[in-house]
């Protein structure tokens, strides 16, 4: 029996999430605090989350990720899609399982929005045991994830890292990486700032590589979570040396 198999009729799609509501609420978790100063800051929050839709499936709350071609039921396919179905951890977001017709693959949709945003608006405060806790979530999902026969990410990014209610971070967008990787790349305009920015997180052995395995390796991982490291201590994006470092091919 195809577990992961989801016919369309099971998925009510949503055009917009709830909104939060509150001038000023601190919400604490395992002694670390995030204080979101203003009602302003969580309306911020709401817009950028357009860029993911949104479905109900069997009373949850799902990402939805359109693919742009049918999915093969080639045996390997077959195989990976049980895989990722049976794969359960409090830091992997929840794959819920893909439909056929249209090509989509639903995901554990994850409210408070992905770290990236978090980091970039400076309206939320967050202390360092906060910080900490955030790293530590991508370290115990990363081990799972290297433990398990997904074995490697591949796109670990500060954007694919998704906080939930309960401020739980748990990483996104992991495995069928043959399935995702041509959507992704076909929706991306070469030589454009996303197509470049993407691979800030990419390690160096990998960005020599003439043709970049989509599913990365563990160490090119190790990489890249060292990055969002930096991303999370600094709060200025990635590779942020100071005030005075330019690091433009044209900086002086
Ligand atoms: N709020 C929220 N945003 C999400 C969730 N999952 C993904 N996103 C965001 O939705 C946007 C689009 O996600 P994707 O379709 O995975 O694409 P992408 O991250 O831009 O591209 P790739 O990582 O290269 O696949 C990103 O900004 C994600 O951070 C979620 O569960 N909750």
């Amino acid at each position: 029996m195809k577990s992961w198999k989801i016919e369309p009729r099971e998925i009510h799609r949503i055009s917009s999430g709830g909104k939060f509501r509150g001038s000023m609420h601190s919400l604490y978790r395992r002694n670390s605090q995030i204080t979101v100063v203003s009602d302003d800051a969580m309306s911020l929050y709401d817009c950028r989350q357009q860029f993911i839709q949104t479905a109900m499936y069997k009373g949850n709350k799902v990402a939805i990720k359109n693919l742009n071609r049918k999915i093969e039921q080639t045996r390997s396919t077959l195989l990976e899609l049980k895989r990722m179905k049976d794969l359960h951890h409090d830091h992997l977001a929840r794959f819920y399982g893909a439909c056929i017709e249209p090509t989509c693959l639903l995901i554990e949709f994850c409210p408070k929005g992905s770290l990236q945003d978090i980091l970039e608006n400076d309206q939320i405060k967050l202390d360092w045991m906060f910080r900490y806790s955030l790293m530590h979530d991508i370290v115990k999902g990363m081990s799972y994830l290297h433990g398990s026969e997904i074995r490697s990410h591949g796109g670990l990014k500060s954007s694919n890292c998704v906080v939930d209610s309960r401020f739980v971070l748990k990483i996104t967008d992991f495995g069928l990486r043959g399935l995702r990787n041509d959507s992704e790349i076909l929706s991306i305009e070469p030589d454009s700032y996303a197509y470049w920015r993407r691979l800030l997180w990419t390690a160096p052995e990998l960005l020599r590589m003439s043709s970049i395995p989509p599913e990365g390796t563990q160490k090119g991982d190790v990489f890249s979570f060292a990055i969002i490291v930096h991303e999370i201590v600094t709060r200025q994006g990635p590779f942020y040396l100071g005030e005075n470092v330019n690091l433009s091919p044209h900086g002086k």
